[in-house]
């Protein structure tokens, strides 16, 4: 395997001073090193993110009770229509075409809307209700997941404030986008030791993220790779327990021609279940996805974010029944 290079870089940023004070000196030097890794790597880590060790570990104490639930009872947690909601199957998914389905189970925790709501009706595939396991307390589960959604949720504001500050169009560029009941997931992973000498074996297979960031905590098994696009090389993201991992989305490689939205996988050969929790900002239905410089789009269309995220998760889904796995 060649070296990685040392040119390709995942730095940590204090954000701590952003949050304190955005008109703060060191709040333009957190403002300007993220900008910096958006446009090199498309991955930072961020430091002082004001969400506390307690609420992750009562999330990860969540997250191992239930996919330590029987299959029976997880299958029931699969949602009819919605992939962002509910319990997803091994293998459901298939994020690198030329590989064998991902080994990954997850859930998915959403803004909570019945399904008589107009807002479900007019976005069918991205809006809805939650799912929670009825054998688990909510204290277990459903009450830390909404404590933890809303705090990334503002976590999440302020992050797309930063990256706003660092591109010229505005410092409230992404207010529209995060306004208006935005669609944000957050998505439990939990990836079982991968034995398979199969290449094609991945726990994620390669690919960009299709919303605007990802704020992704991790256990400490490892397994959570990202490629440097100029020489190809795969890049080991370890885990840190004080930082979240930050990782610029499709979106934001549209909106701003620089902002890199980087190839990245999971392989999990640390022996162990590996789990995670990623928390995806894919936003208001109704934003354009065009550059917003004016210039026209590579691909010549111009779509929603609504229909970019319907393009993207019926490409990488497919059906599997619970007895196959
Ligand atoms: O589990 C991880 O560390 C990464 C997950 C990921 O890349 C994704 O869900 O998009
Ligand atoms: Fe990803």
């Amino acid at each position: 395997m060649p070296e990685p290079s040392p040119c390709f870089q995942v730095p940590t940023v204090d954000i701590g001073p952003y949050l304190r004070d955005p008109l703060s000196d060191a709040a333009a030097g957190a403002v300007d090193a993220v900008r910096k890794a958006c446009i090199s790597s498309g991955f930072f880590r961020v430091a002082n993110h004001g969400i506390s060790k307690g609420l992750q570990d009562s999330m990860q104490r969540a997250a191992e009770a239930l996919f330590a639930l029987p299959l029976e009872e997880k299958t029931k947690l699969i949602h009819p229509t919605l992939t962002n909601r509910g319990y997803e199957l091994i293998g459901s998914q298939v994020l690198q075409p030329d590989a064998l389905p991902d080994l990954k189970e997850g859930f998915c925790v959403g803004q909570h809307m019945d399904l008589d709501d107009e807002r479900v009706r007019s976005h069918p595939q991205l809006m809805g209700p939650n799912i929670f396991p009825p054998n688990l307390e909510d204290h277990v589960l459903k009450i830390p997941a909404q404590q933890y959604y809303t705090e990334m949720f503002s976590l999440a504001c302020r992050i797309m404030e930063m990256l706003a500050r660092g591109l010229p169009y505005g410092d409230d560029i992404f207010v529209p986008f995060m306004s208006n009941d935005p669609v944000c997931i957050l998505r439990l992973l939990h990836y079982p030791p991968q034995t398979s000498s199969d290449k094609r074996q991945l726990g994620a297979g390669a690919h960009t993220d299709f919303g605007a960031i990802t704020l992704l905590w991790q256990d400490s098994c490892g397994g959570l790779q990202v490629q440097d696009g100029r020489t190809g090389v795969w890049h080991a993201i370890e885990p840190d327990p004080e930082c979240l991992v930050v990782n610029i989305g499709d979106m934001l490689s549209v909106w701003t021609n620089v902002y890199q939205s980087t190839v990245h996988r999971v392989i999990n050969r640390g022996g162990q279940g590996r789990y995670s929790m990623a928390f995806f900002v894919d936003g208001n239905t109704d934003v354009q996805l065009a550059p917003l410089d004016g210039s026209v789009p590579a691909t010549g269309k111009i779509m929603t974010t609504e229909e970019h995220m319907e393009h993207r998760i019926g490409k990488t889904y497919r059906k599997v029944a619970a007895q196959a796995m």
